[in-house]
């Protein structure tokens, strides 16, 4: 069995226990929208979507005591467009009180980082504070997805649908995603290779999809790689979570378009 069988059948469980016990409400203070596409489509260098990730399965503990709130005060303090936030708890000791407390901290758009597989958690997402969330092609057939990514645009929604090979690319573009994560980590055997965005993006034309390049980014040549592919942003997760000093980690992975 995968991690990501094992994850999505943990999900199966939370989702259970969600339709028994969450009660759908708003704990917003301020609903005004945030977009990612918008901020990122027609930017001057690449935006960067910085992520609090606590541990990962691939990667054991990064950093459990990272304190979310000021931790993303400080990624857009140092220039992050948007942040990611890991929600999942099993595998990635996350919370959604996590996702609150950024929302409550900082004003660019926030990724709801967690495997997605109901609509009740697209509802959670949005009460939390999300702008986006993650739609993953790998784990859901395709008609599933394509009603969950209208489910997320209906509650006004933005979704990072996320492929990792060209089946997956197609599914994105059947469906109509207009913010396209390119993901390098393969999620069955956690190998990651920038090749996979410079081999995928290179066969979308369109200009007005969004195409976001995850995981694996450590120095400015691994930008330089996909924004030659043509990627407008990058997703970064381990690399921010360990640095000793973001402003320079930020200085060396910021770099005009
Ligand atoms: O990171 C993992 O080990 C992982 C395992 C199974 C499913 C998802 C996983 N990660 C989620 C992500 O996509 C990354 O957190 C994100 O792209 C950032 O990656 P990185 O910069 O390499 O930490």
């Amino acid at each position: 069995m995968t991690i990501l069988t094992q994850i999505l059948a943990e999900k199966e469980k939370e989702v259970v226990q969600l339709k028994k016990n969450y009660q759908p409400a708003s704990r917003l203070k301020d609903v005004r929208k945030r977009s990612l596409y918008d901020s990122f489509l027609n930017a001057e260098e690449i935006g960067i979507i910085a992520e609090i990730k606590r541990a990962s399965p691939s990667r054991g503990a990064i950093n459990t005591n990272v304190n979310p709130p000021k931790q993303a005060a400080q990624y857009v303090n140092n220039g992050a467009g948007a942040i990611s936030i890991l929600t999942d708890q099993p595998f990635f000791q996350g919370a959604m009180s996590d996702l609150e407390a950024v929302r409550n901290t900082v004003d660019v758009p926030l990724l709801n980082k967690d495997f997605i597989i109901d609509e009740i958690q697209i509802d959670r997402a949005k009460d939390f504070g999300a702008d986006v969330i993650l739609l993953i092609a790998a784990a859901l057939p395709e008609q599933r997805l394509a009603d969950l990514y209208k489910y997320a645009l209906a509650k006004d929604l933005e979704v990072l649908f996320e492929v990792h090979n060209q089946v997956e690319l197609a599914a994105a573009n059947e469906i109509g995603a207009k913010i396209i994560g390119i993901n390098n980590r393969d999620l069955r055997t956690f190998e990651v290779d920038l090749a996979t965005t410079e081999k995928l993006a290179g066969q979308v034309s369109d200009p007005n999809k969004l195409l976001i390049s995850e995981s694996g980014f450590r120095k400015r040549e691994d930008v330089e790689r996909v924004k030659q592919a043509g990627v407008k942003g990058i997703l970064v997760g381990e690399t921010m979570m360990r640095s000793g000093n973001l402003q320079q980690t930020f200085r060396d992975l910021q770099i005009p378009l």
